[in-house]
């Protein structure tokens, strides 16, 4: 059985990543992408369909954990009444192959602990085939997938499991290296797993050092960053939402997706996020997968796509996985590839568009390609679509969708005003003012006050937070603080907010889901737009609150059950802390950057050091 979400670590190569729980169990690996199926399945079954577990033999060992500073390794501290020990799990980038490396280290008296490795190909259901070659390695096989487990101290088999128990006094060290490889060539190579550890962590802090700083939240925006890091699929520059699938949205129930994708909206926000951090590299790579990914006819645009820029994600479940906390189904692939979701195009046009003013090279594509993206989006914008939340109830006239059809035009016309590209300018600024026209007529609800979920109904919708923050209105129009304040009153749950009302029925899915992080986030931004700072530094640190003890975050958070729902670690949290730390230290402010609005001065007219 898996532990809570909260339990888990993430480690990763940026090719695909590990969740490693606070009793040392490796329960979820796809390998070797993101998007491979797990060889170890546990967060969604049971040990059977795979695991690695390191743990102390003695049952009253007192465990913590903490990455080593800021790098993506992960060291579990072990203290038992005969001594201390050091667990230490990382996944090296790239060197000779692909591998997950657990040294366990003695630092005082002596701990004794023991090993348990289930290794299930194809998402838990397959057993492989397990033999020792000469050097005494022990190499499981089933179809395209091989393993190879190098170790210092033996395993010996128990029954379709590997165990073995072992010592570490002080000054010793065990260790084992998991390599990843294809059955059908050369067993992957010994690596030195001292050497491997060096140079990761000195490439994450090479990495890391580079940040802009936060102030206060430093800490807290730096881990967010690592945490993105680890999701960019780096041969390609695509951005994994999450790497898990079907953590649920609420326990027990059915809304279980696949994340193991690259959403064009969440990736852009990762971008923007990423940028204003100065990890202007990231920001290109993934501008480059854009437009590599967008290739091809403009009708044929996806919402999400592979890792490398697959189109294909056909949805299907996995029936023998009983589902984390029994809930069903698991699935893989997403249906929501074939929707229609109007805000997209608003998303990659203003991705664009801060990618030229952030100096990244033009190379000329990108130009021809957003040409041709606004053809389309001017036949189909009058269009329902699915909306951001990518509904499964049926098409509405979103509301969110609308105003991002109005940054798709307005960052055109910015975008020719601004660098002299070429228009046609006085057509799309007609096009954009019929666009705005549009939504306030049609959008917002006098009688609440409030722009709505979608036109002409009553509901409200946290997504409409984002129209001060995209520019559509100035935060001083009435309309933006009045909608604040309404979906403030009729979204808060235990003083966060859901995304809508999942039992009005819009979604088409039963059962309800947890508090969506994002949306908290966005709160807290449009809380320092209106100038009410001391409202949106206390929501801040009430979401800082909600992290894991590492500085993690899941989609979402059940303020009954007082834990994280939803895949985990997610992008789309983590980008809304960042941008968050980033408009309360008035370092760099995403909001102004986005809208183009000013914040009005910190009570104390504040600025903090960059
Ligand atoms: O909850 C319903 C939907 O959940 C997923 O979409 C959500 O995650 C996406 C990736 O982070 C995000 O871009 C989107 O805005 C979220 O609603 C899932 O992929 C959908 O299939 C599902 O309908």
């Amino acid at each position: 059985m898996a532990l809570n979400i909260e339990d888990y670590a993430i480690i990763g190569d940026c090719e695909t990543a590990a969740l490693v729980g606070r009793d040392g169990s490796i329960d979820w690996l796809c390998w070797p992408r993101f998007d491979s199926a797990a060889c170890f399945a546990n967060l969604l079954g049971e040990p059977e369909n795979g695991r690695w577990r390191i743990w102390p033999i003695d049952p009253a060992a007192k465990v913590a954990r903490r990455y080593r500073g800021h790098t993506m390794i992960l060291d579990t501290l072990i203290e038992t009444a005969e001594g201390f020990a050091i667990v230490t799990d990382f996944m090296p980038m790239k060197i000779r192959g692909t591998h997950l490396i657990r040294l366990v280290r003695g630092v005082r008296g002596s701990v004794r602990l023991r090993t348990e490795l289930v290794i299930r190909f194809d998402y838990g259901s397959v057993a492989p085939w397990v033999h020792r070659d000469e050097e005494g390695s022990l190499i499981a096989v089933a179809g395209p997938d091989l393993l190879v487990l190098r170790a210092s101290t033996p395993l010996h088999p128990d029954g379709l499991t590997h165990v073995g128990e072992f010592t570490v006094a002080e000054g010793e060290s065990v260790e084992f290296t998991l390599s990843y490889g294809l059955s059908y060539q050369d067993a992957p190579r010994a690596i030195d797993p001292y050497k491997a550890l060096e140079q990761t962590e000195r490439t994450w802090l090479a990495w890391s050092k580079t940040f802009e700083h936060a102030g206060p939240w430093s800490e807290a925006a730096i881990r967010s960053l690592l945490t993105l890091r680890a999701l960019i699929f780096q041969p390609s520059g695509g951005i994994v939402a999450a790497p898990t699938t079907s953590l649920p949205e609420r326990l027990g129930g059915g809304r279980n997706w696949d994340y193991r994708f690259c959403w064009l909206r969440d990736a852009t926000f990762t971008l923007l996020a990423l940028m204003n951090a100065g990890y202007v590299n990231e920001a290109d790579k993934w501008r480059k997968w854009l437009i590599r990914a967008l290739g091809g006819e403009p009708s044929l645009v996806q919402i999400l796509y592979g890792i490398a820029g697959e189109r294909r994600a056909a949805e299907r479940t996995l029936p023998w996985l009983s589902g984390y906390a029994a809930s069903q189904p698991v699935r893989v692939g997403n249906a929501a590839a074939d929707q229609l979701q109007l805000d997209i195009y608003g998303e990659v046009l203003d991705v664009f568009y801060h990618s030229r003013r952030a100096g990244l090279a033009p190379d000329g594509d990108d130009w021809a390609l957003q040409i041709e993206l606004l053809k389309h989006l001017e036949i189909v914008w009058e269009e329902p679509d699915e909306g951001i939340w990518e509904v499964r109830g049926g098409r509405r006239h979103f509301t969110y969708s609308k105003v991002m059809v109005w940054v798709a035009f307005d960052r055109a016309v910015k975008s020719v005003e601004e660098f002299g590209l070429e228009g046609p300018l006085d057509h799309w600024r007609a096009l954009r003012q019929r666009i705005h026209d549009d939504v306030c007529r049609n959008g917002f609800d006098p009688e609440q006050g409030a722009f709505t979920q979608s036109y002409g109904v009553k509901e409200l919708d946290a997504s409409v937070l984002l129209i001060a923050l995209v520019g559509f209105l100035p935060p001083e129009d009435p309309r933006v603080r009045s909608t604040v304040e309404a979906v403030e009153r009729e979204l808060m749950v235990d003083g966060l907010l859901r995304r809508y009302d999942p039992h009005a029925g819009v979604d088409g899915l039963p059962g309800g889901e947890g508090a969506f992080l994002a949306c908290s986030f966005w709160l807290v931004d449009n809380l320092v737009l209106l100038g009410r700072t001391d409202d949106a530094r206390r929501l801040f640190e009430r979401l800082l609150a909600l992290r894991n003890d590492l500085g993690l975050l899941a989609e979402e958070y059940d303020p009954l059950e007082k834990r994280f729902v939803g895949n985990f670690p997610q992008a789309f949290s983590h980008i809304a802390l960042i941008n968050s730390a980033y408009n309360l230290a008035h370092t760099y402010k995403p909001c102004e950057q986005r809208s183009g609005a000013k914040a009005p001065a910190d009570a104390e007219g504040l600025l903090l050091p960059r």
